[in-house]
């Protein structure tokens, strides 16, 4: 069974702190978008411009099913994983421990400030991506067994804070 997974908007750091607690713990990191890439040959970027975004969302889900089943591992997943309702079930029903990196919206923007390989960006207004933070932010609650405040923090130490968490589980 995998340790962990991690969600959150894009920023949040799921990706950095997923592959430093994999590190810590020595075992395999897997991330959705890694895995979409791999298995495509395409980018995120490049599935949102040449097939649409349902295109990505299904692949996306198809790789969640996959890393549920690996034996170890920590994955963390794309910060839209949650607008499928056939991943909150899977994230609702899973024994693993699903940790919400829960990150201010002044974090992320000013961490996503000038990014161009997330397409949702690209697409999307200042406006917009407020808003979709604010919708996500009742799903990522929703399905989360844990919540790991990052605002502030540097990955290190909030790899320290999940491992603490994890071993209360
Ligand atoms: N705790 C942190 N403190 C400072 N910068 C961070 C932290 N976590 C991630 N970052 C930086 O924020 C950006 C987004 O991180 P990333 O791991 O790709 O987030 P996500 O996978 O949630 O979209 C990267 O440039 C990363 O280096
Ligand atoms: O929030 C989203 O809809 C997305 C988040 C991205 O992952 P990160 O959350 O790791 O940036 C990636 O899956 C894709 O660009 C779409
Ligand atoms: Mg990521």
């Amino acid at each position: 069974m995998l340790t962990a997974i991690l969600i959150g908007f894009m920023g949040a750091g799921k990706t950095t702190v997923g592959q430093a607690l994999a590190e810590t713990l020595d075992i395999p990191f897997y991330d959705t978008d890694v895995l979409i890439q791999q298995q495509t040959q395409q980018t995120p970027g490049a599935i949102f411009a040449q097939a649409g975004e349902m295109a990505f969302r299904l692949q996306e889900h198809a790789v969640l099913e996959q890393a549920l089943a690996e034996p170890q591992g920590i994955l963390a997943t794309g910060g839209g994983i949650v607008e499928q309702p056939e991943n909150l079930k899977l994230l609702k029903a899973t024994q693993v421990p699903v940790i919400y990196l829960d990150a201010h919206f002044g974090t992320v923007a000013e961490r996503l400030m000038g990014d161009v390989t997330r397409p949702i960006l690209a697409e999307k207004s200042f406006r917009d991506v407020v808003e979709l933070y604010q919708a996500r932010l009742a799903k990522y609650q929703e399905v989360a067994s844990l919540v790991q405040p990052v605002d502030n923090r540097t990955p290190k130490a909030i790899v320290t804070a999940i491992q603490q968490e994890l071993t209360h589980v």
